[in-house]
């Protein structure tokens, strides 16, 4: 079944806002959190395709490098948004299957991806860590229903998997919880790396030199 990861980015200068100060160079750390994030997409043997969604020029490049598909964002106006525009593109390219993870998991597993693409429902959840965000959409058909991320996502994507006639399945992917978005979860992401070794090459190098400063 052709699938393909879809991957929304927003451009840096805005991104990470309610990390505050918890990191000084947001840019640079949404650089290489997408980058990690790529890296590790592309090791997985059962994604066909990546396709990056974003108006970032860096972006774009580190995509390009990364030999994944990069779709122009020129509106921003949200990563539901920005994921719609992605699954037309994946349709497009004859994707029977989208995965769409956030560009701010840099721990990102491949071999707990390859094991959530063995799953065949047409929609699987994989929850924030507090269990009421979305971590990760795997729909099949790419748009058997609508990505609605924001506040209270979980909910509102089972309810929209529902009334697109089928249940939810839920699954809990560990690297996929360790998305970046306040200074907690940045915290549980430097106890995760330094817990378990492997992955995140790039912001593993920008955390330690921002503890070496
Ligand atoms: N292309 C695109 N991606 C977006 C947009 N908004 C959010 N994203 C991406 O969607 C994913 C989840 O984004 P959020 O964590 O909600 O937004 P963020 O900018 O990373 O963090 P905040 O500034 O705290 O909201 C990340 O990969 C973002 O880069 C958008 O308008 N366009
Ligand atoms: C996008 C979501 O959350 P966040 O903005 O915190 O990544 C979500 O959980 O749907």
């Amino acid at each position: 079944m052709r699938t393909v990861a879809l991957l929304p980015v927003k451009s840096f200068g805005m991104a990470k806002q309610r990390l505050g100060h918890a990191f000084p160079d947001r840019p640079a750390l949404a650089a290489a959190m997408v980058a990690d994030v790529l890296e590790a997409l592309a090791a997985v043997p059962s994604l066909d395709g990546v396709i990056v969604v974003t108006a970032e020029p860096i972006a774009a490049d580190i995509a390009g490098r990364m030999a994944a598909r990069v779709v122009h964002d020129p509106e921003e106006s949200g990563q539901s948004d920005a994921a719609a525009r992605g699954i037309a593109a994946a349709l497009e390219d004859g994707a029977q299957r989208v995965l769409l993870v956030p560009g701010d998991c840099p721990a990102l597993d491949p071999e707990e991806v390859e094991a959530l693409l063995a799953r065949t429902a047409p929609v699987v959840i994989v929850p924030d860590r507090h269990g009421t965000g979305t971590n990760a959409l795997l729909l099949s058909p790419p748009d058997v229903m609508t990505p609605a991320f924001g506040e209270g996502s979980f909910e509102r994507h089972s309810r929209l998997a529902r009334t697109a006639g089928t249940e939810p399945e839920v699954a809990d992917v560990r690297t996929l919880g360790l998305d970046v978005d306040t200074p907690d979860d940045f915290a549980a992401l430097k106890r995760a790396l330094a817990t378990f070794p492997g992955g995140a090459v790039r912001t593993r190098a920008l955390l330690d030199e921002a503890v070496a400063a």
